[in-house]
């Protein structure tokens, strides 16, 4: 946590999700409108096909609707690409950009990734900016090297905490069940925030800076109560109401 930074708990629906799981939102969204707790925000990024319905299903709550990634520009001959504004039009806030799941699936760069999040504030979005290294770059001791690297080409110049999140999402810790230790998680976050404001300046202090990977209601209080973790972007455990909840509730318990 960072002392007057608004934690932000986020799900990423990743490949997962049809008209039969918005029950699992609306839950969520009742979860958070049963008063879970006012100083945490909450927000489902789900696959573009649901988020129309996602966002009406969410607009009675306090949570919000995000995509998972974007092309760049605002539109053209791109098969099978979703712009920005399209997530805007649907009812997104946020979209998630240079997840690795993404940067590996599909070869995208640094500048990529950094093009993707001006594309999202062009469109009003914010821009959940994902970084992490792999498990070889760790066992090499070019974990921290690599996190500088990365924010160094994705996050644009011009971020600022209301139009960007960074994520930190160590590779092999998504969906392995494994997760560093908290020393680990505070030395990699301390570190990020340390280049942020090299990058941005004092603003830095105020950017939300998400934990992510294998994160659940048995091990949130630990990683979400690391100093400069402000929240996290949470995979697996956000397509079931109760985990989500459970993994939100663990403010309430610090
Ligand atoms: O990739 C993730 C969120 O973007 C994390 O996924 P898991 O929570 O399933 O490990």
């Amino acid at each position: 946590m960072t002392p007057g930074i608004r934690p932000l708990v986020a799900g990423n629906w990743k490949m997962n999700g049809t008209g039969a799981s918005l029950n699992e939102l609306r839950m969520i969204g009742n979860g958070f409108l049963g008063g879970l707790d006012a100083e945490t925000e909450a927000l489902v990024c789900v696959p573009a096909t649901l988020l129309t319905r996602a966002s009406e299903i969410l607009s009675r709550t306090p949570v919000k609707a995000g995509g998972q990634d974007c092309h760049v520009r605002e539109s053209g001959a791109f098969t099978g690409c979703i712009s920005a504004e399209m997530l805007k039009d649907a009812g997104a806030s946020h979209v998630i950009v240079g997840h690795s799941e993404c940067r590996a699936d599909r070869g995208e760069e640094d500048a990529e990734v950094c093009a993707k999040a001006s594309a999202a504030w062009r469109a009003g979005l914010t821009a959940i900016i994902c970084i992490g290294e792999s498990n070889e770059q760790r066992q090499r001791g070019q974990a921290l090297d690599v996190l500088s690297q990365q924010i160094a080409g994705s996050v644009p110049n011009t971020a600022t905490p209301a139009n960007a999140i960074v994520a930190y999402e160590p590779i092999w810790a998504i969906g392995t069940g494994l997760t560093p230790t908290a020393a680990d998680v505070a030395e990699a976050h301390a570190h990020i925030r340390a280049r942020l404001t090299e990058k941005l300046g004092p603003v830095a202090a105020k950017m939300r800076i998400l934990y992510g990977g294998s994160v659940k209601p048995s091990n949130a209080v630990e990683l979400l109560g690391v100093e400069n973790v402000d929240g996290a972007l949470v995979g697996g455990a956000s397509l079931k109401a109760a985990d989500f909840l459970g993994i939100a509730e663990a403010y309430q318990k610090m």
